[in-house]
């Protein structure tokens, strides 16, 4: 069935559809996360054409078609072990960043803050320099065309394992390279590896020159220092990354900060990162949504890793609406709320919050 065989109006559409059609914003997904199979399966095709002894297994046989129950144990090594030797040139960087943003686009994401970690590939040359700046290049490329509508933003990831030097980088870079798109930083990888307060002098530096601040936050029930949310709040964040397990405490200093959530619900899930291993509708997200009046914080419905978990935005909206019991008038002020949350600047929101306006008034 076609589209154009439903009536024009979006809050008639079945909820699927409207889910899809509804402009989202999308505020924590990791670039090489949100990398399909396909599009590792044609890089690494390309690869073996142009050189026949050309020695990686093909992607649709290591991470098969289907498979998504990744947990914290595995997930990790799925990049240092294999996507980052396959994804590790000017070419592949170029063409998976342009297939992301091709398909967050089709999913109905109006505003895109893509996130990266800076790493150099000592096989084949590349710094972390060139390779942010490969990915910024397939973004204008891709925002320059005359049919793109979605607007995209990058920020840059430090990694929990960095040294205190490579952290300081990558603040660096990020402000560097602010002119072409770079908003803010990030930190993430394995909570279960790092004494992230040795990180801290790169977040002052991060704060000091008015990026915006984002943190993987509680993903984990016992994280290698017993005071580390203490020390990540501590960093002035913008915007946490998960909130899983924490206190009635913390929620309180999170909401009285007034930050910004990132909730990625099928990533929570398929990685079993929840205490209780129970379904959709245990998800911590239903807890912030009805407390919302009195904890205050704004709810950003996000990925994370599409090209692991493959559940795009559209389908996040969708879940969130079948296992809480939103609205769609519900499903688009969360939606205009994530406006709030973004780190573009004024110009940027307005327009946004206009795309939202008008897109409500199509009834
Ligand atoms: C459970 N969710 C998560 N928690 C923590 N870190 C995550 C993550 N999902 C992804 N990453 C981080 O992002 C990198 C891949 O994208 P980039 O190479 O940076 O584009 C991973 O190596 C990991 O460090």
């Amino acid at each position: 069935m076609t589209t154009t065989s439903y009536p024009d109006s979006p809050w008639d559409l079945p909820l699927a559809k409207f889910c899809h059609k509804l402009p989202k914003i999308e505020l924590h997904a990791h670039l090489t996360g949100s990398i399909s199979r396909q599009t590792l399966h044609e890089i690494w095709k390309q690869k073996k054409e142009r050189d026949p002894a050309f020695e990686m297994v093909d992607p649709l046989l290591e991470i098969p078609v289907g498979k998504v129950d990744y947990d914290l144990e595995t997930f990790f090594p799925l990049f240092t072990r294999y996507i980052y030797n396959l994804c590790n040139d000017l070419l592949s960087v170029h063409y998976s960043t342009h297939q992301v943003l091709t398909s967050f686009e089709s999913s109905g994401t109006c505003y895109l803050e893509l996130r990266t970690t800076p790493r150099a590939f000592p096989a084949t040359g590349m710094t972390a320099e060139e390779y942010v700046s490969a990915v910024l290049d397939a973004i204008d490329e891709y925002s320059r065309r005359p049919e793109t509508k979605m607007v995209t933003r990058l920020i840059l990831s430090v990694d929990r394992r960095d040294t205190l030097e490579k952290a300081m980088a990558t603040v660096q870079l990020a402000v560097k390279l602010r002119e072409r798109g770079v908003v803010g930083v990030d930190l993430c990888g394995d909570p279960m590896k790092g004494d992230i307060s040795l990180l801290h002098p790169a977040f002052t530096l991060a704060k000091s020159s008015r990026l915006g601040i984002t943190l993987h936050f509680a993903e984990i029930p016992y994280p290698p220092t017993p005071t580390e949310l203490q020390t990540l709040l501590s960093f002035q964040p913008d915007r946490l990354g998960h909130v899983i397990h924490v206190s009635e405490a913390i929620k309180d200093e999170i909401a009285r900060r007034g930050l910004a959530l990132e909730l990625c619900l099928s990533c929570n899930i398929q990685a079993k990162m929840m205490a209780e291993v129970g379904g959709f509708g245990d998800h911590h997200f239903g807890e912030w949504y009805k407390g919302r009046e009195t904890r205050k914080c704004g709810l950003v419905i996000c990925t994370d890793d599409v090209g692991v978990f493959c559940s795009d935005l559209a389908n996040e909206y969708y879940l969130v609406a079948m296992h809480f019991g939103l609205t769609k008038k519900e499903l688009w002020e969360l939606s205009r709320n994530a406006v709030k949350a973004i780190f573009a600047g004024e110009e940027v929101k307005r327009r946004l919050e206009e795309q939202l306006m008008e897109f409500a008034r199509l009834e």
